[in-house]
């Protein structure tokens, strides 16, 4: 099996960067400290050279990871090795977030990135999601998101179909909660405006969906590659003893070109940032809420409740106040089909960072 690396998206310009006597092959998977790759011979299981591990010891954003475009070096006992990880044109990294000297969050150090050179970021956003019609305010979140990645944003309007109140008017809102940014209507069920999304992809650009649960991102990368994605595919061990390993395939070439990244971790680059999103956007509710005479307080009928006497008295817009309840439950209906230790891990960090943020508050002179 031999591959034509310009499909995957090998350009001139990342040939000027490849140090010699190395091949490049296009990083299809991780898994602690090794890497599946697609080179021109085919497909194989790399481990990390010193120079990777080295680099990545005290900064984990050096580590490969799906998307990155490495360097091979042959081993004289007959093996590849990751010898280096090519410059990336743009970088999904999940902080690693701190307090810096003067108060502001910035970069622990800890970040991971999630995907890398990705061109084109799809925007998925149910049009209809059962009785709700596209959050907006998600909208501008996720765009937020993949322009800070260094891809360009594409917002899709998933499920087109479900839309029966004619799609114009959608349209324009949408388009004024992203401005600058293409946005199509798609029913993948019907198959509309599936190949103008297709079109995107040309010359082979590669790409991540990013949405919410049920947004039919699944269903999105099944119609782009005509049906042909399975999850996950047989492949020989690279061992030699003819054992059979299961790869999960998270860079998918498409026929016709192009390529979509779907992995388990950049989906939940959206979950994350909802729930990270509304503790922070919140954060005056969430001050309010931590003045309540009771820790688990409703902020329904409550006695001593501070939401509601902010509410009352005027400081605490109702709007806002419903804004706030509708995010917080879609993000607890979001979290709760993720991962749950790693959601715990998420909740614990920002927790502590919630704590040094009121703590830094109350210290300023
Ligand atoms: N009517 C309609 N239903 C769709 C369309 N696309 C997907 N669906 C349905 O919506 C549901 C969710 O679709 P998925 O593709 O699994 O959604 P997803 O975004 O991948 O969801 P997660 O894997 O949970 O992140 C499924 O029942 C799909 O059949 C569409 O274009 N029209
Ligand atoms: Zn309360």
């Amino acid at each position: 099996m031999s591959f034509d690396l310009s499909l995957l998206g090998w350009t001139d310009v990342r040939a000027a960067e490849l140090p010699v006597d190395t091949v490049p092959a296009r990083v299809a998977r991780v898994d602690r400290g090794a890497a599946e790759v697609i080179a021109a011979d085919g497909q194989h299981h790399v481990r990390y050279g010193a120079r990777v591990r080295r680099a990545s010891a005290g900064d984990p954003v050096a580590l490969p990871c799906v998307g990155d475009w490495a360097a091979l070096r042959w081993l004289p006992e007959g093996r590849f090795e990751v010898d280096a990880v090519l410059p990336r044109s743009s970088a999904f990294v999940r902080g690693g977030v701190s307090r810096d000297s003067r108060g502001g969050l910035s970069g622990d150090g800890q970040g991971q990135v999630l995907a890398a050179n990705v061109d084109i970021v799809f925007v998925a956003e149910p049009s209809m999601h059962s009785t709700d019609f596209a959050d907006l305010g998600r909208i501008e979140r996720l765009v937020a998101l993949a322009w800070e990645s260094g891809g360009t944003p594409v917002v899709l309007l998933t499920k087109s179909d479900l839309f029966e109140q004619g799609l114009d008017g959608l349209l324009a809102d949408v388009r004024a909660a992203a401005p600058g940014v293409e946005v199509h209507a798609v029913s993948s069920m019907l198959g509309e405006g599936v190949q103008p999304v297709r079109g995107l992809l040309g010359g082979s650009r590669t790409a991540v969906v990013l949405g919410p649960s049920g947004a039919g991102k699944s269903t999105l990368v099944n119609a782009l590659a005509g049906g042909e994605v399975m999850e996950t595919q047989q492949v020989r061990a690279a061992d030699g003893r003819g054992r059979h390993t299961t790869v999960h395939r998270e860079l998918i070439p498409l026929p016709g070109g192009g390529l979509v990244i779907d992995t388990p971790g950049i989906r939940r680059v959206g979950l994350y940032e909802m729930s990270e999103g509304v503790d922070l956007v919140f954060s005056d509710i969430e001050a309010l809420a931590g003045q309540c005479r009771f820790d688990d307080c409703g902020h329904d009928s409550e006695p001593g409740c501070a939401v509601l006497a902010a509410l009352e008295s005027g400081e605490l817009p109702e709007r806002r106040l419903h804004s706030w309840r509708k995010l917080q439950r879609e993000a607890a209906w979001m979290a709760g089909r993720t991962d749950a230790r790693l959601r715990k891990e998420q909740q614990n960090k920002w927790k502590i960072i919630h704590k040094e943020m009121r703590r830094s508050g109350r210290n300023r002179p």
